[in-house]
């Protein structure tokens, strides 16, 4: 067998369907790279192997070429012009260069920065280093549906404000912020506005225009091309400027240094192609399979809460407190679904999820939560197995617990003294 026999093979393997492995729930996460996709991006890692930087030969021309390709299907994707999109290692590097790089450039303007307390950790992590050189930084609350009160945020603009940064779908509870109308309150305060929208591409329209976005974070891994790749989006007209956070060869109009991984950016290009042509059959499809799981499940479990709300929100995650059980024994329970308890990213730490207490939940239910991940290649029979065994493992993870059998027996939990330890 030659070796191009075995990449045919394995670009054909089934992606998901695989009795052997947790049922995939966890899209928000990261989801597999779609084989159209794959297939674009195969050649670039072989025969057209070229540097796009190498401008003397065909090797390198090839190369530039499908770069310049990938990077108008990025453009297009978010109604920007080629020109305005930067190459990244992902949504994390790209908000680190848009947050750093603003507040670096226009450090002479101001020393403020506003965001939600319910970002993604690479914008809030970002902003504590800045916090660190001598920036201030507005940590807004959000409302108990998680959306952000235009009152509130347009009240936290100071004259020295010079960048804010929001999260247009929330990677924990999938809920969508207002953009445009935060967009035009920031452009007439002449403040630059941030998008972090490596939740939103191909799950909502996103128009840079229409939000009036300055800067947007994308990531290829959240909309079915390959991991370590992203891009930035920087405005044009009026011009942005963002000082470079990596240094070296000039590339990427010496915003970010560094050779271009051709086969990445062709899979994010392409990604970003099929994430706005499959847009609305994947949400048509995916919200029936969304609205048969929670229907299931509030059928067959008592005492659930919906986190974030149901009218702004993708319809790709359904978040889900289940009162009485513990977040971690469920997960632990539910080894044939693949789902998190609070994001991934910082689930390692078991905390109860940051998000969910800014939204006011306690710390029994946010310790309770199960995000579930809908996606391309989620089946309904993976929904109807899923209902159930949430269903079976809720319920014996109840009967362990005496707290529900208080509760069943109509005692108020609140209202019980407990004794002190
Ligand atoms: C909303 C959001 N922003 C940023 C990131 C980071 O993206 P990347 O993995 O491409 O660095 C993620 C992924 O976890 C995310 O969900
Ligand atoms: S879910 Fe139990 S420690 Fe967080």
């Amino acid at each position: 067998m030659n070796s191009s026999q075995i990449i045919e093979l394995d670009s054909k393997k089934p992606l998901l369907i695989d009795p052997d492995r947790p049922i995939y729930l966890d899209y928000q996460a990261t989801t597999p790279v779609d084989p159209q996709v794959l297939e674009q991006m195969l050649p670039y890692l072989t025969h057209d192997f070229g540097n796009a930087a190498s401008r003397s030969h065909a090797y390198g021309w090839t190369a530039e070429k499908a770069v310049d390709k990938a990077r108008q299907q990025v453009a297009d994707a978010i109604h920007a012009d080629p020109r305005e999109v930067v190459w990244t290692s992902g949504a994390t590097e790209s908000t680190n260069l848009a947050l750093k790089g603003a507040a670096h450039f226009y450090s002479g303007k101001g020393k403020h920065i506003i965001t939600l307390r319910t970002e993604h950790k690479a914008t809030l992590d970002t902003c504590r280093q800045l916090e660190r050189e001598g920036f201030e930084v507005t940590y807004l609350e959000v409302q108990e549906d998680g959306l952000v009160d235009l009152k509130a945020f347009e009240a936290a603009i100071r004259p020295d404000t010079i960048v804010a940064s929001v999260l247009f779908v929330n990677n924990e509870i999938g809920v969508i912020q207002p953009m445009a109308e935060i967009g035009r309150i920031l452009r007439a305060h002449k403040v630059l506005f941030h998008v972090d929208a490596a939740q939103a591409l191909g799950k909502v329209p996103v128009d840079v225009e229409a939000i009036q976005a300055d800067m947007m974070s994308l990531s290829g891994h959240k909309m079915y091309g390959p991991k370590g790749i992203g891009a930035l989006y920087v405005r044009r007209k009026p011009r942005v400027r963002v000082e470079a956070q990596v240094h070296g060869g000039g590339h990427e109009r010496g915003m970010r240094s560094g050779t271009l991984p051709t086969h990445q950016i062709v899979g994010m290009g392409a990604a970003a192609e099929l994430a706005v042509q499959l847009m609305d059959s994947d949400a048509q499809r995916i919200g029936k399979l969304r609205d048969r799981l929670l229907k299931g499940i509030q059928e067959r479990v008592e005492e659930t809460y919906i986190n974030g709300s149901m009218e702004h929100r993708v319809p790709h995650n359904l978040n889900i407190s289940f009162a009485f059980v513990e977040g971690e024994s469920l997960i632990m329970a539910l080894k044939e679904i693949a789902v998190s308890s609070g994001s991934a990213c910082t689930s390692a730490s078991l905390e109860p999820s940051y998000v969910l207490r800014a939204l006011g939940k306690s710390d029994e239910l946010a310790h309770s939560s199960i995000r579930f991940g809908i996606g391309r290649f989620t089946t309904e029979a993976e929904i109807d197995a899923t209902i159930e065994l949430i269903a079976g493992k809720v319920g014996k993870l109840r009967e362990l617990s005496p707290l529900w059998e208080m509760h069943q027996e109509g005692i108020d939990l609140n209202s019980i003294q407990w004794a002190a330890h």
